[in-house]
């Protein structure tokens, strides 16, 4: 029997609805399919064990996987030359070179693409969360699209055909321009636009700990009363997960400038309509 594991980091729900889905798909051709959220690789490594296609899903980051992503692909040591797929939901302005970058750092493993999938989703930025960009999405034509990409993928697996990650990568002059650069400096270039600084007040913290137990690089800790950030994030980057999980509303965004300014700098990104149609490349 074809086992199929799938690998997925997912904050608000967008990319696990997707992952779920193709899973449904997959299951539902006979395929034996497990899928597992990134936190719970290093706990279940006998998911890997004799698979013969991984997907990985990820929200695209400043137009690119978040670094936890690469960490994954760089960290796959033992499975070698299978067959892969990579999906990315993005908030509707650009999914930039992150399926490029994933898969090609997935073909220096020695892996097989069999495609990229990237689809909308709900704008999990906290700008973007205020003026609710792209709400609703991934909706139901969005996870038909990603049924219709499952056994696109499928059909390519069972003839043993793959691309070149080239297939995947952004036609956005943006990204064009930036794909020799390194990505730190790129994602530093975007990030001093949009990123805020987050604010606490502890008259409305609950003690609940859901920031700590949310944050993908445990960069929180509790002390005594309150958390207390390292601000290691994610390389430096701030996801907000913390902010959007806190009950309390303790924890919050502070704009580095005007939602109008925001707005304009999602423009020098946006992936053209031609590119955002251009929702899956298949071998
Ligand atoms: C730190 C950060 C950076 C983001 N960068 C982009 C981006 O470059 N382009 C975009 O369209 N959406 C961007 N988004 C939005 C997310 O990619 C989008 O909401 C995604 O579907 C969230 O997936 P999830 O629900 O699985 O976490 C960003 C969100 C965050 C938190």
């Amino acid at each position: 029997m074809v086992k199929a594991c799938i690998v997925y980091f997912s904050q608000t729900g967008n990319t696990e609805n997707v992952a779920f889905t193709i899973m449904g798909r997959l299951t539902s051709a006979g395929i034996n399919t497990i899928c597992l959220p990134l936190s719970d690789v290093v706990d279940f490594p006998e998911a890997f064990e004799g698979i013969d296609i991984l997907g990985i899903g990820f929200p695209t980051f400043f137009g690119y996987p978040p670094p936890m992503v690469m960490d994954l692909i760089d960290d796959l040591k033992d499975i070698k030359g299978e067959s892969t797929f990579v999906f990315t939901t993005y908030g509707g302005t650009t999914a930039g070179d992150s399926l490029y970058d994933a898969a090609c750092a997935l073909r220096r493993k020695g892996f097989g693409i069999l495609g990229g999938l990237k689809l909308e989703g709900a704008d999990s930025y906290p700008q973007s969360l205020s003026i609710k960009k792209n709400a609703g999405r991934p909706n139901f034509e969005d996870l038909a699209i990603a049924e219709e990409f499952t056994d696109k993928i499928l059909d390519a697996f069972n003839s043993g055909r793959s691309i070149d990650p080239e297939k995947l990568a952004s036609s956005t002059k943006y990204f064009e321009d930036r794909r020799e650069a390194d990505r730190k400096s790129t994602v530093a270039e975007m990030r001093k636009h949009v990123e805020g600084k987050i604010k606490f007040n502890p008259e409305l913290c609950l003690f609940c700990e859901s920031c700590k137990k949310s944050c993908p690089t445990k960069s929180i800790t509790t002390g005594d009363k309150f958390p207390e950030f390292s601000w290691r994030c994610i390389g430096g980057m701030r996801c907000y997960q913390c902010v959007r999980v806190c009950p309390g509303k303790a924890l919050s965004v502070d704009y580095p400038g005007p939602i109008e300014e925001y707005k304009k700098f999602m423009e020098i990104a946006a992936d053209s309509e031609e590119e955002k149609r251009r929702v899956y490349v298949v071998a």
